[in-house]
């Protein structure tokens, strides 16, 4: 049987060994290429391990996210996220609402009967002109801060590049077809922090979670939690199945754009996050992860994959701008 990171309800999340892509020989690199298309294909989650991302180094950065957040609020809100064009900077707890809903008015009413129990910190490509990433005062504990989130965004759109190149060996199109729009790294390291809370806050509002139901906006997700749990993805029968954390892995899944990209071939799936399986006393501890969005270029026009459709009339979508695509749904959630 295919080793499975995930395997209930039908739903069936492969975990892979990136190591045998990155290093291996040819036939070593179709075949894990070919998982990985599959698993998009089929769960829209798969599970990575051997990366080029030490655990050591992970743990460095988790670390300091975890000191990011034990600023004053105040602090944080000084440099507080403002726009879905620029899309940088801190959200404090209900500020997001991510769901499936699109209609702004619906969203307002949900945020403020359960909001989501998380505050979280964007950063986008630095250098960008007109949006400035919002980089908060680093005193105190806060030491190298942009140092380390630079060159783990870095580190990151790396990884999205050679997912797309394994993405498109899958697909038996040119290795390198999605370099060029993976090339300038229009993509969102987004640090979240789901803070300890009452158990109760559960019971007392049905409907509360840490963050709502919602499928991603763009290619791919880099997902990477802490030990916790509480990560749920939706199942081929409509079920949230417990996506558990598995150490020295990212989880990575693909977004609505690399749906409408690869004419439906490819499943953008619904997940969210609940209260973890277990806690002390009368608390849930609290849950660290980054999320890093990875997104085409955003001046690039995005139209069917070569190979992912038959004729013209197959063609499902209009071509679309990247960048207009992923403001227009941002919009709907803040
Ligand atoms: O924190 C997590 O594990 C998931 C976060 C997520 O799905 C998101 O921010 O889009
Ligand atoms: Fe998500």
């Amino acid at each position: 049987m295919e080793k499975a990171a995930v395997r209930s309800e039908g739903l069936v999340i492969p975990l892979i060994d990136f190591s045998a892509f990155l290093n291996g020989s040819p036939e070593q690199r179709k075949q894990t290429a070919d998982a990985i298309l599959h698993g998009f294909q089929t769960a829209g989650f798969i599970y990575l391990k051997g990366l080029p991302i030490t655990s050591d180094y992970r743990k460095h950065v988790f670390e300091t996210s975890a000191k990011y957040f034990r600023l004053p609020e105040e602090t944080k809100m000084s440099h507080c996220w403002t726009t879905p064009e620029a899309n940088r900077g801190y959200s404090a707890p209900g500020r997001e609402k991510t769901t499936r809903l699109t209609d702004i008015d619906e969203v307002k009413k949900l945020r403020d009967a359960v909001p989501d129990l998380k505050e979280s910190f964007e950063i986008g490509r630095e250098g960008v002109e007109d949006h400035p990433n919002h980089w908060p005062v680093e005193e105190g504990e806060l030491v190298d801060f942009k140092k380390i989130m630079l060159e783990f965004h870095d580190k990151c759109k790396a990884l999205h590049m050679e997912v797309m190149r394994a993405i498109a060996v899958g697909l038996g199109i040119d290795e390198s077809w999605f370099d060029k729009f993976t090339d300038e790294g229009d993509n969102t390291l987004r640090l979240l922090h789901y803070p300890e809370v009452k158990k109760d806050v559960f019971t007392i509002n049905p409907g509360q979670v840490r963050a709502g139901a919602h499928s991603d906006y763009g290619s791919i997700t880099l997902l990477f939690q802490d030990s916790r749990g509480g990560l749920q993805v939706q199942s081929p029968t409509g079920v949230f199945v417990d996506a558990t954390p598995i150490e020295d892995t990212v989880v990575v899944n693909a977004g609505d754009l690399l749906a409408r990209w690869s004419n439906d071939s490819i499943k953008s799936t619904i997940h969210q996050v609940v209260e973890p399986p277990s806690g002390d006393g009368d608390v849930y501890p609290a849950r660290y992860s980054i999320a890093y969005f990875c997104n085409p270029n955003f001046k690039s026009h995005i139209e069917a994959i070569p190979g992912t459709y038959a004729s013209e009339q197959d063609r499902k979508y209009e071509g679309i701008n990247s960048g207009q695509y992923l403001v227009q749904r941002l919009t709907a959630t803040y």
